[in-house]
């Protein structure tokens, strides 16, 4: 026999849970919001399966592309790669065959890429223009109007100041660059996309350049540059991608790529054929050849015993010694080594 307290008690236990239930839903459904809500403001770039076909190659296969808001992303490959085309996506300069794209976690493309500037190619400079006025032709064509505070804050900022009324034909390659990525940021972008700026530039050239970029990732712009030297972007890119016939082989974080640059252990041999025999059957598994030079990259591998064996099997070592792996190796690695095409 049921009670009237035992009735009560069923009760408030049905709508304990029934309010658990709903509590949980609340729950996952604001965290999914949060979720939605980083993914939105973290992401600017997020390509998916981005595909350019020309001909019945892909230049750009199939690539996903992920560019943090407020980095500077390091667009990486040899020539041909598909950088330039990529760029030209994001841009919509030339349209994919497939795939999807979100900027600004938007797929209002249009109105995302109001705050794109744009750097692809060469600047599009008036060389019998000064810089000021090049900078104030770019606005005029944006509809732009009283531009002249802006025009003077952007020659400072890019350091032309004092080559505002010299004409471009007479700037250095450098100089024209500079001037290049100020005519990008006249539309106030939070996204600029620069293609090989740094391609041709002498050594004082590319640091006045980098310094920009870092002013620039200072005031909040994200910066995508794309180059094939990995070594000028090195020292500031956040991020890397790296770009191989089309392919993005890798994306990496700057803390990721210095964990995962290693230390190789470099032997030189006569018998390339038999050395690699007696290397596997040594257990090492992490290795790459060029020609009579291993480079082993098992953490594990003891070059004392490496030697011993080859010279029991007859194998004449040359050379054995260990070597740091610097980032350009193993971006060249990454590419598919030295040889690559
Ligand atoms: N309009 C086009 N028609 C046919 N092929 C093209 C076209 N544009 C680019 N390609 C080819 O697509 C490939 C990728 O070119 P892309 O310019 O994107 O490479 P990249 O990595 O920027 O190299 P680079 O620094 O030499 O410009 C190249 O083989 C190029 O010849």
């Amino acid at each position: 026999m049921t009670t009237d307290s035992d009735e009560i008690s069923g009760f408030s236990m049905f709508f304990k849970k029934a309010i658990d239930i709903k509590l949980r839903e609340l729950y996952y459904c604001i965290s999914n919001l949060i979720q939605l809500g980083e993914f939105m403001s973290d992401y600017i770039v997020r390509t998916k399966s981005l595909t350019k076909t020309y001909g019945r190659r892909n230049v750009v296969d199939h690539i996903n592309m992920h560019v943090k808001r407020g980095e500077i992303y390091g667009f990486i490959g040899r020539n041909g790669a598909g950088k330039t085309t990529t760029l030209k996506m994001i841009a919509n300069l030339v349209s994919p065959t497939s795939g999807e794209m979100e900027l600004f976690g938007s797929t209002d493309l249009k109105q995302a890429r109001k705050k794109i500037g744009v750097l692809i190619e060469n600047p599009g400079l008036y060389p019998a223009m000064n810089a000021y006025d090049n900078i104030k032709m770019k606005c005029l064509m944006l509809g732009i109007e009283n531009s002249d505070k802006k025009i003077k804050e952007l020659l400072e900022l890019v350091g032309l100041q004092n080559a505002a009324n010299k004409k471009a034909k007479n700037f250095s390659l450098g100089m024209k660059q500079r001037l290049g990525v100020a005519m990008t940021l006249v539309n106030d972008p939070e996204l600029i996309l620069l293609d090989e700026p740094i391609n041709g530039l002498d050594p004082q050239g590319i640091v006045e350049l980098r310094d920009l970029f870092l002013k620039l990732q200072q005031r909040g712009i994200t910066i995508i540059v794309s180059s094939h030297i990995l070594e000028e972007l090195s020292k500031i890119a956040n991020r890397f991608g790296v770009i191989a016939s089309g392919k993005l082989i890798r994306e990496v974080t700057t803390e990721e790529l210095h964990t995962l640059s290693h230390t190789a252990i470099v032997i030189e041999v006569d018998k390339e054929v038999e050395a690699k025999k007696v290397l596997m059957d040594f257990g090492i598994e992490d290795f790459r050849q060029d020609k009579q030079t291993f480079f082993v990259f098992d953490k594990d591998a003891n070059p004392g015993k490496i030697n011993t064996a080859l010279v029991q099997a007859g194998i004449e070592v040359s050379s054995i010694r260990t070597q740091d792996e610097d980032i350009e190796t193993m971006f060249i690695n990454m590419m598919g080594g030295a040889n690559y095409v």
